[in-house]
């Protein structure tokens, strides 16, 4: 008989009596994973090799669970500090035993909760007082931990096991183990004498250049053999989504709008008769930047927008009456929102003058002092867009993002009135989400006051809005946590294997 000889090499680190793993078979032939379990199956096909799969679990501990190997548990801490103190003598008060033992916020809840679970002690009043015969050295818990930690069997109880999965100490997953043993015929094939097949498993540059390829054998490829899954690169589902985005409004007569994310409070706010003591223009919500303030902006522009903030613009118009202050139209933010963009462009100074009808949007990035949150990060993409025509209406504005949302396949947005400063009338836009079934909001919209237009000399109507990209994304690939899309926090296996559907 012959066989390619990496077959070969397989059947003969194969024995009878014993079962070999796949990964015994790669040390003992020198040869990759992959290589043997293709083989291994290639001669199971031709019924030398019996191949059995044995499902195990696995338990790999987390950055928590490692970090714990190194400290102890919280509770274990808590425990200590406690007996440093006396609490096994008299009561303690919990805040002293917790400074003790330097537990902060989170830990010191997960002291205390697993504290009283594990009976270490009691709580009481505002107490603590420690069990003498608790004895946290044989706690199971931490002797599991440090045997994963040492690379061991954690040789503990099943519940032990999901107690620390479910404190996220522990990630339990499941691996696949592949054994081999030679059939009858196997061990026959070896006896009877095997040779080895001048089989070439891959064709090869230097194949090719020599002619080489001509002359010999390939070894049959099984496109069924087990392989290492291979991740390679993939376009980032926000970017797929923004890609798309775009497409959608070029499709529907947009043009794409760009301009600076450093910009100066002129463009971001004050054209937007946003008044200079908004809350979302102070230092909490605005991320300042220390450079030379904007000296570019037009004098007439200026004086306009100046006059619509202190006096009104427009028969009804009244304005702020409020101080308003160049010095600050000029200084140099971070943009909350890319309407800065849309201003800059129906003001003529970006994209030339323009006559109606038009559309232009923008798909960017925008940056706020927001908290952290499921649905908040402090930099996301905004899709802004407006569209300038001979009276619109608030029937135009829904049936646009109607018409847009649709080619994501959603077709159930909800319109809540809102107020902004720089809209009348204004709304917000809802979105179901597909796994939560929550209302998320989606973005922010309305026609442009004539304290907006009018000083940028417009004197049609304008309607606009922004719209949140990973709002959007979280719709179409059921992420939950936006923080899993971007940012430090994000999932790589969720953005591998997320489809995009729309
Ligand atoms: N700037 C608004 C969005 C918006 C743009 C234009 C008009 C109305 C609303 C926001 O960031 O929420």
């Amino acid at each position: 008989m012959r066989l390619p000889q990496r077959q070969l090499a397989v059947l003969e680190a194969a024995s009878a009596t014993d079962e070999r793993t796949m990964d015994e078979l790669a040390a003992e032939t020198g040869m990759k994973p992959e290589t043997v379990i293709g083989s291994a199956f290639d001669l199971r096909d031709e019924g030398l090799l019996e191949v059995t799969e044995t499902a195990v679990e696995t338990f790999d501990l987390t950055d928590e669970g490692r970090a714990y190997v190194d400290d102890g548990l919280p509770e274990t801490r808590l425990y200590r500090a406690g007996l440093a103190l006396g609490a096994d003598e008299s009561p303690v008060s919990m805040g002293r035993v917790i400074g003790e033992a330097d537990l902060d916020g989170p830990a010191a809840d997960i002291a205390l909760s697993n504290f009283a679970r594990k009976g270490f002690g009691a709580i009481d009043a505002g107490e603590l007082t420690v069990d003498d015969d608790a004895d946290p050295d044989a706690d199971p818990e931490s002797a599991a931990l440090a045997a994963l930690a040492a690379g061991e069997d954690p040789e503990v109880d099943d519940a032990v096991i999901e107690q620390l999965d479910s404190r996220g100490l522990v990630a339990v997953g499941e691996s696949v183990t592949r054994s081999v043993t030679l059939t009858d015929a196997g061990v026959d094939a070896l006896m009877t004498g095997v040779e080895a097949a001048e089989t070439v498993a891959q064709v090869t540059p230097e194949l090719l250049a020599s002619g080489e390829w001509r002359d010999v054998e390939f070894s049959e490829y099984n496109v069924e053999a087990d392989a290492p899954p291979a991740s390679g690169g993939r376009t980032h589902v926000l970017r797929q989504t923004a890609d798309r985005v775009k497409d959608v409004l070029v499709g529907m007569g947009f043009k794409e709008m760009e301009g600076p994310h450093a910009d100066s409070d002129f463009w971001i706010n004050d054209c937007l008769f946003m008044p200079q003591d908004h809350p979302a223009r102070t230092h909490w919500d605005r991320f300042a930047l220390d450079v030379d303030p904007m000296d570019d902006i037009p004098e007439e522009l200026l004086r306009r927008v100046e006059r619509a903030h202190r006096e009104g613009w427009g028969t009804d118009g009244d304005g702020y009456h409020s101080p308003w202050s160049e010095e600050f139209a000029r200084e140099i933010a971070l943009r909350g929102h890319t309407t800065s963009l849309s201003m800059r462009y129906l003001s003529g100074i970006a994209g030339g003058e323009l006559e109606p009808p038009q559309r232009y949007f923008s798909v960017e990035k925008v940056y706020r002092n927001d908290t952290l949150d499921p649905t908040h990060l402090l930099e996301f993409f905004q899709i802004e867009g407006w569209v300038m025509a001979e009276d619109l209406s608030v029937r135009d504005l829904m049936g646009t993002f109607e018409e847009f949302y649709r080619q994501f396949g959603i077709t159930d947005i909800r319109f809540k009135p809102h107020y902004n400063p720089y809209t009348e009338p204004s709304f917000e836009l809802f979105g179901e989400h597909p796994e939560t079934g929550e209302e998320i909001e989606i973005g922010n919209s309305g026609v442009f006051r004539e304290e907006v237009t009018g000083p940028l000399g417009v004197d049609c109507d304008v309607m606009a809005w922004g719209l949140a990209l990973e709002r959007l994304a979280m719709l179409t690939t059921g992420a939950e946590d936006i923080r899993d899309l971007h940012g430090t926090l994000a999932d790589i296996d969720f953005l591998r294997n997320a489809e995009v559907s729309y």
